[in-house]
């Protein structure tokens, strides 16, 4: 066979670069280059296992620069959230496993000090980057050490509290700190408030000015003579912001907007930064989030959280269901009840497609308050509008109420307000790993005096959980769902108002009883057939609340069996905690009843299905039927006795 027009294929230059060293002498030309390769690698490695794909497209250049002209892991690269560091990742010797993100055992989706010396911090939470690299930037002071320490933070990521703590202290402790405004003009969704609004005009060039002046301010700040290399990108960039901004009134030396897609605008920036900058910087460059993969430009959400999809096409896997997301359930509940009733508003902290208020949103746009990632002031002005008779759903994450959480006991629960907590991704969440699992909400709700905490065992519950949660004004009140399916029961027509604090039996036995909360009601009942047919008549009881709990239920349920189990997805110090609290406290455990409290394990668990976290934990039916058996100090074989 004859082969015409053989030419040996150059080796791509990524191919070339496994750790950040390799990228030192690269020309500028070949850092363009080595950033398109890097683009189509990441393209191509999310593809195959989803994840964040939108925000790491937008900093691919933004990373190669950073790569190129700071000298990792000596001087600290720390990413806000950490969602847009792919491209990070395969560029600091995590090319090889690429393609195991957010797979059991696999590389996590966010950055990780344990995975990597080139991770600094640990994020996935955002806003905390501007703090961690001011304690680095300090601590590095007080060593004597000259290292450079760089936060990137995303615009969406500014709107947070957290980031404008960090500023006002970085503004007057003067540390040598680099913060890299990754302006996309995105947050999950189009970002929210006058923050947002501000960074638009800046990089819209209403108050830029000429290079002269900024040449001049860049000098003082420098200390020293501007590279000429910076004339350059400053001929080409969209322009630079020289005074009175509000990162300027701060403290920081203000440097952009950048065109946050151009090397050669960005590295003679970086590299001036580097070599003669004190005191903070702030950098704002400009990107385009989904840059470079059409699919993902077009599309409204730039393909920020993407399943497993087709490279030619962009066309995202879809996993087939039966059942409902709960998260619609939530929202299509709420909307019906506010058809009804005009005092029921909805607050979002930057998450409306997550939490469905997008759909909320649509039908009740006055209605709606997204108030960009900001968890603290969102509880507040929820509990703002609740002492003005409204009727305020907050709806956010278990894992990022967290941040919340002195919101919830000071502003909400120590005043009785009646704010509702609809907390989403309760329980296991999968591959955004432990920084995103749902575990401790029970807990920390409910420890505390005057909270209602419940937790529907399906989709219909859930739903008469919201038309509880809108029918109780007495105080705050949650429920909390995890993510994903509900188990495909009937729906109702409308939410029917459950009795406060009253649990309810699904099916009667005689020797064991299981008393559930949430979503492992499915897995109980399983279990309690297995019991059954090993000659162990099962109870099953649905407590749907944590708190206040169904004491009658439950001296019901000690009274009448040999073992009683309770099962939650959660941490310790949740619902088995306050149910045994109550049986020791009433002496219902001297009759020498067997009590065990399954909950999740006292590890933070990496990244896997949920399922397979689930079993893991021992928490589906077969931990259960093992955890019967043990109590009953026998063999699972042993059947029928
Ligand atoms: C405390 C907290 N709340 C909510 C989120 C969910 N979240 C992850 S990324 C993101 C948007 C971040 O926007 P930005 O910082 O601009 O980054 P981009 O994705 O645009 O690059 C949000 C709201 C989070 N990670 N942490
Ligand atoms: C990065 C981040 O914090 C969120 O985007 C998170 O991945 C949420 O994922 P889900 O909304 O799919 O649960
Ligand atoms: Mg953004």
């Amino acid at each position: 066979m004859k082969v015409e027009n053989v030419t040996k294929p150059e080796t791509p230059l990524l191919d070339k670069v496994r750790l950040p060293g390799d990228l030192k002498g690269l020309s500028e030309d070949e850092l363009v280059q080595l950033s398109s390769e890097l683009r189509t690698e990441m393209i191509d490695a999310v593809s195959q296992t989803g994840g964040h794909l939108g925000a790491g497209l937008g900093v691919v250049e933004l990373t190669v620069a950073l790569h190129h002209v700071f000298d990792t892991p000596d001087d600290r690269i720390i990413w806000d959230v950490g969602h847009q560091a792919y491209p990070h990742k395969i560029l600091t010797g995590r090319r090889d496993r690429i393609r195991t993100l957010r797979q059991e055992g696999g590389l996590s989706g966010f950055t990780k000090r344990s995975e990597s010396e080139y991770d600094p911090f640990g994020a996935a939470h955002s806003s905390t980057s501007i703090s961690a690299g001011l304690g680095m930037a300090v601590a590095r002071d007080l060593k004597g050490g000259r290292n450079n320490v760089i936060a990137v933070i995303g615009d969406g990521a500014m709107s947070a509290g957290m980031a404008y703590e960090a500023m006002n202290n970085a503004g007057a402790l003067d540390a040598r700190l680099i913060v890299i405004l990754n302006d996309n003009d995105m947050s999950i969704a189009p970002p929210q408030g006058a923050m947002s609004a501000y960074l638009a005009r800046l990089a819209s060039g209403r108050t830029y000015q000429g290079f002269r002046d900024f040449g001049k301010k860049l000098s003082s700040y420098l200390g020293k003579n501007v590279d000429r290399a910076i004339t350059r990108a400053v001929e080409h960039a969209r322009g630079y912001v020289t005074g009175g901004t509000l990162f300027e009134e701060m403290g920081f030396f203000h440097i952009g907007p950048i065109d946050g897609h151009n090397m050669e605008h960005l590295v003679p920036v970086l590299k001036n930064v580097r070599d003669h900058g004190q005191g903070p910087v702030l950098i704002h460059v400009v990107t385009q989030k989904g840059k470079g993969y059409p699919p993902a430009e077009a599309a409204a959400d730039k393909y920020h959280g993407v399943s497993k999809f087709d490279v030619i096409t962009g066309a995202q896997a879809k996993a087939p269901s039966n059942a409902p997301a709960y998260t619609k359930v939530f929202a299509q509940a709420l909307q019906e009840e506010a058809r009804e009733d005009d005092k029921i508003v909805a607050v979002t902290a930057a998450m409306p497609s997550g939490t469905g208020l997008d759909l909320f949103g649509k039908e009740f746009p006055e209605r709606t308050f997204d108030v960009g990632i900001a968890e603290q002031h969102g509880v507040t002005f929820a509990a703002g509008m609740a002492t003005e008779g409204y009727k305020p759903f907050c709806a956010i994450y278990s894992t990022f109420l967290q941040r919340a959480y002195d919101q919830v006991v000071h502003d909400v629960a120590i005043q009785n307000l009646p704010v509702r907590f609809a907390i989403d991704r309760a329980g296991y969440v999968g591959a955004d790993g432990a920084t995103h699992c749902g575990a401790f909400d029970i807990a920390y709700l409910a420890s505390l005096p005057n909270m209602v905490v419940m937790a529907p065992a399906d989709e219909a519950e859930l739903k008469h959980m919201v038309a509880t949660a809108v029918a109780h004004d007495a105080g705050p009140i949650a429920f909390r769902y995890p993510r994903g399916n509900g188990v495909g029961v009937e729906m109702p027509e409308r939410g029917q108002k459950l009795e406060i604090g009253k649990g309810r039996i699904v099916k009667e036995g005689s020797k064991i009883a299981i008393l559930s909360l949430g979503t492992r009601l499915a897995d109980s009942l399983k279990a309690a057939d297995e019991l059954d047919a090993a000659g162990l008549s099962t109870t099953v009881a649905d407590a749907r609340f944590a708190k206040p709990l169904d004491e009658a239920l439950l001296r019901q349920l000690a009274s009448d069996h040999e073992v009683l189990v309770t099962i939650e997805e959660g941490s310790v110090g949740g619902f088995g905690s306050q149910v045994l609290h109550f049986l020791t406290n009433e002496g219902l455990l001297d009759n020498g009843l067997k009590v065990r409290s399954m909950v999740m394990p006292d590890v933070f668990m990496d990244h896997a299905k949920p399922e397979k976290m689930v079993a893991d934990a021992g928490l589906d039916a077969s931990g259960i039927v093992r955890t019967v058996f043990a109590a009953l100090g026998r063999q699972q074989t042993e059947a029928r006795a």
